[in-house]
């Protein structure tokens, strides 16, 4: 029996085209102003010193931190100390209004149907978790952060990697395949299955054909109360 899911944000719960073309773009117009009166401040002080420990960098000034930081960007790298600085970026832009969390219409309906049976819900994603409650705190449909029991981003590992499986389901205290994880990359469900997970893929665009994993176009179309555990 199903007993929690987690779900992924990019391609799951909101396009992708949400993430490329709106937030990344305002947190890179914005990031390196904003490190540079930030750099002495917290937490701007300590997400660089993690930079500088992620890096090997020890000694790197903020103007050489900043174009690694847009190189991440380039590559789209999933790191702690990017993802962090962006989250906060975001926040004005959600507060003042410039955008909203994208929701596809079949997300939310599908999320309080599931809270209603007793599924506890959960997010995954490289987001960090500050950003992925304004995410859904300023979404398309209102606040529904209401509905997550947690979240969890790379501070628990990197999203391919099985042990971040492990250590999401130790944390949720719950066997590992009582636990749905919804992603639109099949190297996430695979980390996942191989943490004992259950996986469903969500295709939002082309179909997948490198995936073996159990594949859906909407949320309407995942009925947790049919997957045997
Ligand atoms: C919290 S929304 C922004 C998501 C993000 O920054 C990102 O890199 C997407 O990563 P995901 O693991 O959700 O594919
Ligand atoms: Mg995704």
């Amino acid at each position: 029996m199903i007993r929690a899911i987690v779900t992924d944000i990019e391609g799951t719960t909101s396009d992708i085209r949400f993430v490329h073309n709106v937030l990344f773009p305002y947190a890179r117009e914005r990031l390196a102003g904003f490190v540079t009166a930030e750099q002495y401040k917290e937490p701007v002080s300590t997400i660089l010193n993690n930079l500088r420990e992620e890096v090997a960098q020890p000694e790197a000034t903020a103007a050489e931190l900043i174009e690694v930081l847009f190189a991440f960007m380039d590559e789209d790298r999933k790191s702690t100390a990017l993802k962090a600085l962006q989250g906060i970026i975001w926040r004005d832009g959600y507060v003042n209004g410039d955008f909203k969390g994208h929701l596809y219409p079949d997300v939310l309906p599908a999320l309080e149907k599931w809270k209603a049976q007793g599924i506890d819900l959960y997010v995954y994603s490289s987001g960090s978790v500050a950003a992925q409650k304004l995410l859904f705190g300023y979404s398309d449909e209102g606040d529904i952060t209401h509905l997550f029991s947690g979240y969890f981003d790379t501070l628990v590992g990197a999203k391919r990697d099985v042990q971040s499986y492990r250590n999401i389901a130790t944390q949720i205290g719950l066997p590992p395949a009582s636990i749905l994880f919804l992603s639109d990359i099949y190297q996430e469900l695979d980390a996942a299955e191989a943490a004992g997970f259950r996986t469903t893929q969500l295709i939002r665009g082309d179909d997948d054909a490198a995936s073996h994993h159990h594949q859906v176009n909407s949320f309407s179309n995942i009925k947790p109360e049919q997957i045997p555990s």
